[in-house]
């Protein structure tokens, strides 16, 4: 629900809308059915806002002239409701975007391609490339590069084309640490400063102080003397960076030539600073070098990333990761280690930087390429690669999203993505040509690990799994008020509640949820990473693919929803291996709350969230009017909106004969989901309830503290069998509605209602 999707914001529903009856049959002008995913939500609160008086602002000049409706309103066929950006000035991208949804708040950002100035390591095989004997390459692209070739520091390949940027060396955080989606100019130069060449300048500015305070004849003589040093010390860099990418160029050929342990763990060494690979790595590696595809399950920040990474370097072609969320891609970029090119595609971008991004793909200067799911629904991004810029290994980040099995992808509502489904083994190899799938998860169950391997076509023998729970994080329950730290919510109003609430101690302290502004967001996340921030107080929407490596504990305030999620928050905690504390405070009432409002779940603090084919049918318009009249709303600023994922929804050409079974079926599916997500919470709430009640004799368990028990009960759940055995009635009762079968009441609730209104009311 809280998701930052690819799709700029959008929105991922928790549960479809029910259709309790079967619905008439549709209009004939807009036969269209969709799932959840095809709904916006819309914040009318700007409509107020606008019709306040203008006398406030009586100088200014007259809003633009809000655009038309766009005229070219014909959308994919299959994507009844999306709103297409308007191309014509640049038509030679418009084919490419033509899937791209205009998420609210949709602002331009900088391109991430404008970053890629350093040198990769040289990939052979890249005929693509231009060189100093062909300087336009086979795809004919001039790099000007060549033209003033000279010895680049850090040049490692003389092979692709650069900008004729300054190259810069890397201070850790990989080749897109000065990607700034924010236009926060101040914070990138200021970090690259301070890492480069900060003493440099300091003896320099130094030297300018004495200036000023010495005679002014020794001004030259001084000016001088800090120049030199700076310079002497960024040759003495430039010399040693060269000589360390040398060293990392002779490793990956090592590896090439064979992929030992002795040649993995040299390479690990140069480029990471590793001693060793952690569990389940190097087996990982070895097999994605061997282009078997691998199923591999890892605990969260046990070093998945690094999978890919490594055999990226040594692979010929480009790296493809799906990733679900535009923020982790851009964490993904960041944390890649200078040596490897990164860029990604995703529908907050320009059509401009779009458009040079796939020009660096085609010239081969990217080599992991990071990719929301959505893109495969595009057949132009789908063309891209061709027999020069191939791709040799498919990453699928997320990989439970992957599985048909509704319970887990759907519980885990902030990684649903019904676009997930479309990643089939079939259509990367035949469409992308692709051999080799890495599929990554840290928390699936065995029946959504066998959907998972079924869909890509990994062998079960490609299977690499380890716990799915590290050791070093100390699990406890307690039923105790709250006292201090606080950081995971399920509710918006608590997080607001308690960030004030330690505000008013002396603790520094944010909320963060998705009513907060994306930008904002964005910045508490940095403050939060910078330590300039002690405690983020958050629901769902924060921590995915955070990888702030000592965050000492993970406090949840309320039950989380699953195990999955349990799984997956206290998973930011600890990551750099020390002891970290994980409590959980466990209260009936947010379990009785989450578990009714599972059987409702439309409406939003103040948002309204609705399927377009619907409304389009109940007024008698076609999808695409719909969308363009919100469209047209939002480019004059009296709403805003969120598109959701635009997946799965489809036009029924033919109305079948029996259209009562498919709606029965449908309303048989939704519930099914239902029920789902309410086992998953009973799962999750049983665990806690053992905990406090029943272990601290049986298990070893001390006091508040239950890292056995809870690590048992979790581990239980994800080798099951996908908890479809747990119960609806819960064996440690400690609630007065706890015996009670809530679909029970929802019928005799909604059968009651019946009676009342009339039937002619539904
Ligand atoms: N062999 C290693 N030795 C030490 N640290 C490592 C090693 N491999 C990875 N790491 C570090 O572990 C941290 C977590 O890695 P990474 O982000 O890849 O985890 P992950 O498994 O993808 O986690 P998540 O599922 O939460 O995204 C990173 O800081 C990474 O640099």
């Amino acid at each position: 629900m809280e998701t930052d999707s690819d799709s700029g914001g959008s929105h991922i529903s928790a549960t479809p809308p029910r259709c309790q009856n079967p619905p008439s049959p549709p209009p004939p002008q807009t036969n269209t059915l969709s799932s959840s995913n095809s709904k916006v939500r819309v914040n009318p609160s700007h409509l107020s806002e606008t019709k306040k008086p203008t006398k406030s602002k009586p100088s200014q000049p007259a809003p633009p002239t809000p655009p038309p409706p766009p005229s070219d309103s014909t959308p994919l066929p299959t994507l009844p409701f999306q709103i297409r950006r308007s191309f014509s000035q640049n038509p030679s991208i418009s084919a490419f975007n033509s899937l791209e949804t205009l998420p609210a708040g949709f602002c331009s950002r900088l391109a991430s391609f404008t970053k890629i100035q350093k040198p990769s390591l040289r990939f052979e095989n890249d005929q693509s490339l231009p060189t100093p004997s062909n300087p336009q390459g086979i795809n004919g692209i001039k790099s000007d590069a060549f033209a003033k070739k000279k010895k680049q520091i850090n040049l490692v390949s003389v092979d692709v084309p650069l900008p004729p940027a300054k190259l810069r060396k890397c201070n850790g955080e990989g080749n897109f640490v000065r990607l700034n989606l924010n236009n926060n100019k101040r914070k990138f130069a200021n970090k690259g400063k301070r890492n480069k060449s900060f003493r440099g300048k300091l003896s320099y500015r130094r030297s300018k102080k004495k200036l000023n305070k010495n005679e002014t004849e020794s001004k030259g003589a001084e000016d001088e003397y800090g120049l030199i040093i700076e310079n002497l010390e960024q040759n003495q860099k430039n010399r040693r960076a060269a000589g360390e990418l040398e060293l990392v160029e002779d490793a990956v050929r090592a590896v090439k030539d064979e992929a030992s342990n002795e040649n993995l763990g040299r390479l690990l060494r140069l480029v990471y600073g590793y001693d060793s690979f952690r569990d389940g790595q190097l087996e990982a590696i070895k097999m994605v070098l061997d282009k078997k595809s691998t199923m591999l399950v890892l605990p969260t920040g046990a070093g998945k990333s690094l999978c890919y990474q490594i055999p990226a370097m040594i692979l010929p072609g480009l790296t493809l990761v799906v990733c679900p969320l535009v923020a982790l891609m851009i964490d993904q970029l960041r944390h890649l280690p200078p040596v490897i090119h990164g860029g990604f595609l995703s529908s907050s971008q320009r059509p401009e930087e779009v458009a040079e991004t796939i020009r660096l793909i085609q010239v081969g200067a990217i080599k992991v390429l990071f990719v929301s799911p959505e893109r495969f629904l595009n057949a132009d991004f789908l063309s891209i690669f061709t027999a020069t810029s191939f791709i040799s290994l498919v990453v699928v980040d997320e990989a439970h999203c992957v599985s048909e099995c509704k319970s887990e992808s759907i519980n885990r509502s902030h990684n649903f993505r019904p676009s997930y489904m479309r990643l089939r083994a079939s259509l990367l190899r035949a469409r992308l040509n692709v051999e080799c799938i890495l599929a990554m998860t840290a928390t699936a169950t065995t029946t959504t690990l066998r959907d998972v391997m079924s869909a890509l076509e990994i062998p079960l023998s490609n299977l690499i799994q380890k716990a799915q729970l590290r050791d070093n994080l100390q699990l406890s329950v307690s039923l105790s008020e709250v006292q201090s730290i606080i950081i995971y919510c399920k509710f918006q109003f608590e997080t607001d509640l308690i960030s004030r609430y330690l505000c008013d101690n002396s603790i520094s302290v944010k909320s963060y949820h998705s009513g907060i502004p994306a930008k904002d967001r964005s910045r508490i996340q940095e403050l939060f990473c910078s330590n300039k921030i002690r405690v983020v107080v958050a629901t769902v929407a924060f921590g995915m693919g955070l990888d702030k490596r000592d965050v000492g504990a993970v406090i949840h305030y309320s039950l989380p929803e699953s195990l999955e999620e349990y799984v997956q928050e206290i998973g930011r905690a600890g990551r750099d291996g020390r002891l970290s504390y994980c409590h959980l405070f466990l209260d009936d009432i947010t379990y009785f709350r989450l578990r009714s409002l599972m059987y409702r779940s439309e409406t939003k603090q103040g948002q309204y969230v609705f399927d377009i084919p619907t409304v389009a049918n109940s007024i008698g318009a076609t999808t695409i009017d719909v969308s363009n009249q919100l469209l047209n709303l939002k480019m004059r600023g009296e709403i805003t909106y969120e598109l959701k994922d635009p997946a799965y929804c489809y036009t029924i050409v033919e109305v079948p004969s029996d259209f009562c079974a498919l709606s029965a079926h449908l309303t048989k599916w939704l519930s099914e989901v239902e029920n789902c997500k309410v086992r998953k919470l009973d799962r999750m709430f049983h665990a806690a309830v053992f905990a406090v009640d029943v272990c601290e004799k049986m298990h070893g368990c001390n006091g508040s503290l239950h890292t056995p028990c809870l690590q048992k009960n979790t581990l239980d759940y994800f080798r099951g069998d996908d908890n479809c055995d747990v119960p609806n009635k819960i064996g440690q009762s400690r609630g007065r509605y706890v015996q009670i079968n809530f679909q029970v009441v929802m019928e005799a609730a909604k059968a009651e209602l019946l009676n009342f209104a009339g039937k002619d009311v539904l």
